[in-house]
């Protein structure tokens, strides 16, 4: 088992959540959560438009919100659907786009300069997919990525990947897999384990909370941090599903069964942490 340095505690991993919350409770004021939104503080649903996070989560975030240091929503969604989805705690940190975009405290959206050439053509090549691609793919267009889901046409599953790397050889675009849905995104150096890593920088402690591949390269970088700094204290907390499940949770060090079920785990950590 890995030894984990948390202050005066000497703790082993596989961790406990008590143990985890004990330890994050001593530092709370130095302490970052990082949350994902799709599959993890929301329900995954065929309709990418109609999903809302899951009971107890927003009041949950708000208490906690209230007791560490930030609470940060790191999705590849867009910040302006993060902004209404959390509109009722707006001082959440949100970071869209796998980063390309931020905004702080309710404040505007930032996107990173080298993405914004890429606008027009993300729009053109969404044209391009609903024109090309078969019945069923649901194409969603983000400004500066866009999404090819196959969810409710599975069949298509090849279909979609094939012409989803043809375009990202065309137009120079990196492609992203996730649960049932490729995304094209712009040839700009910016993911989630970039952003922790920076978020993360003189924190004390930090949770991230996610359910997807992406997220490992979150998980990645709390570990580095660890590595480096052997009195920070990071948790990495998998949401269990059928599609990446296996692989996200094998990365972590607590795999809470659902969306649903983080709400509880939410409203418990309140209670630990206050
Ligand atoms: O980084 P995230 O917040 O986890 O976003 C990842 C993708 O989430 C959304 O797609 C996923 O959820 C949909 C709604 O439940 C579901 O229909 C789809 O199958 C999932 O892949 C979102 O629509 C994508 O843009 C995000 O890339």
């Amino acid at each position: 088992m890995r030894p984990s340095n948390a202050g005066n505690l000497s703790l082993t991993r596989p961790l406990t959540a008590e143990q985890a919350w004990r330890v994050t409770s001593e530092r709370a004021a130095r302490c970052l959560l990082f949350f994902d939104f799709d599959g993890t503080l929301a329900p995954v649903m065929d309709d990418p438009t109609a999903v809302q996070p899951a009971p107890h989560v927003l009041t949950a975030i708000d208490a906690l919100a209230g007791v560490v240091q930030r609470i940060a929503i790191v999705s590849a969604r867009p910040v302006e659907f993060l902004r209404e989805q959390f509109s009722s705690v707006p001082h959440v940190d949100l970071y869209g786009l796998y980063g390309l975009e931020h905004s702080h405290d309710a404040g505007p959206t930032v996107t990173e300069p080298m993405a914004l050439p890429w606008v027009r053509p993300m729009a053109e090549l969404a044209d391009r997919a609903r024109a090309e691609l078969p019945p069923g793919t649901l194409v969603e267009y983000k400004r500066l990525s866009v999404a090819l889901h196959y969810r409710t046409a599975p069949e298509t599953s090849a279909v979609i990947e094939a012409w989803g790397a043809a375009q990202a050889e065309r137009l120079g675009l990196r492609v992203q897999a996730g649960r049932m849905v490729v995304e094209l995104k712009p040839p700009v150096d910016r993911d989630k384990g970039m952003v922790i890593g920076e978020a993360v920088k003189s924190a004390g402690c930090a949770w991230y909370f996610g359910d997807d591949v992406s997220d490992i390269k979150a998980f990645t970088a709390l570990r580095a941090r660890e590595q480096a700094d052997p009195e920070f204290f990071g948790v990495c907390v998998a949401v269990a599903n059928p599609e990446t499940g296996q692989e996200v949770s094998s990365a972590a060090d607590i795999t809470i069964e659902s969306p649903e079920a983080l709400g509880d785990f939410l409203t418990s950590a309140v209670r630990a942490l206050t």
